[in-house]
């Protein structure tokens, strides 16, 4: 006879910030069935009612102290400017309760969040990026010394329910991280602008250019990630001697693309050590 297997206790998790990047993640969580207890909160009223309306079993409340006690894992998910106030007055719960601190802000060093909530306290920071919210995120995580395997754990699952996760044993490298698929997106999407208005020049209808633009995208991520391909090879096998493809890649390649992407991933590496250092 099968031993009846006991049931696995929940792990509360409390949001702090019920914004775009907080609701994807629980979009994710809900989604994936996982045996979790979601709470939230956040001072504006509209989030909240937003919340309430989609996921009635979610705590939503104003009141951070509250959604905090008791809670396995805090996931910090406010604005980078606002996280030291925010953080400082969960200090002294955090120091009695211990719950495991996953921050998502960009820029915010581990020092500082520990520092700001009393000290000694199990962090994990991560860089999770916009398509999270159609779970197709891509997260970088570190965590400190203080954080457990099973924490570990439950970091990871947190943000694999809404893409994939790459962990780093050194904190700076959540910089590049940033600058490659934080803001990745971004990037992207301004090459999209950029084929939309060039497919409008030569006559193409607004919404045509629109849909053969998104698939070709969105075709070419997907063959890329499945063909076990390297970008190099598929390219050269789109582009046919003397063809098409090689009379445009000639003027992107002679026009800098490779410099201009070189410098751009700096600056928002530098950028994203500036505002490190800005809020320390
Ligand atoms: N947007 C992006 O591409 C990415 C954003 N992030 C990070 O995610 C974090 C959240 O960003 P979003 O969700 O885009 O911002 P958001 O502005 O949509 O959400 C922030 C939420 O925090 C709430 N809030 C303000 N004061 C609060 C307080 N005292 N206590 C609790 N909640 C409070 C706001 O009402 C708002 O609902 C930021 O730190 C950002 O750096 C990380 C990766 C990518
Ligand atoms: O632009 C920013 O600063 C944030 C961090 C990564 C994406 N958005």
């Amino acid at each position: 006879m099968d031993t009846p297997q006991l049931a696995q206790k929940p792990t509360t998790i409390t949001f702090i910030g019920a914004g775009n990047m907080a609701r994807s993640l629980i979009v994710g969580l809900l989604q994936d069935q996982a045996n979790v207890v979601l709470r939230v909160a956040d001072p504006d009223q509209q989030q909240l009612d937003a919340i309430r309306k989609h996921w009635p079993d979610v705590l939503a409340t104003t009141d951070n102290l509250e959604a905090i006690q008791g809670a396995d894992v805090v996931v910090l998910a406010v604005k980078p400017q606002i996280m030291r106030e925010v953080t400082e007055t969960l200090a002294e719960a955090a120091q009695r309760s211990r719950p495991l601190f996953v921050s998502i802000a960009a820029g915010i060093r581990e020092e500082a969040l520990n520092r700001w909530l009393g000290g000694n306290q199990a962090i994990v920071r991560c860089m999770p990026n916009t398509p999270a919210l159609v779970q197709a995120g891509a997260t970088g995580l570190y965590a400190n010394t203080q954080v457990s395997d099973s924490q570990r754990s439950a970091a990871e699952s947190i943000l694999r329910a809404v893409g994939i996760t790459l962990w780093f044993a050194d904190e700076a490298k959540l910089d590049a991280v940033t600058a490659i698929s934080g803001s990745g997106p971004a990037y992207f999407f301004l090459v999209m602008e950029a084929m939309q208005a060039a497919a409008e020049q030569l006559g193409i209808e607004a919404a045509d250019a629109h849909l053969l633009i998104m698939q070709t995208a969105l075709g070419a991520a997907k063959l890329a990630m499945e063909s076990g391909e390297l970008p190099a090879d598929l390219r050269q096998k789109v582009t046919s001697k003397g063809g098409t493809t090689e009379a445009a890649l000639k003027v992107l390649t002679s026009g800098g693309l490779h410099t201009l992407f070189a410098q751009a991933l700096q600056a928002a590496e530098s950028r994203s050590k500036e505002l490190a250092a800005a809020n320390s």
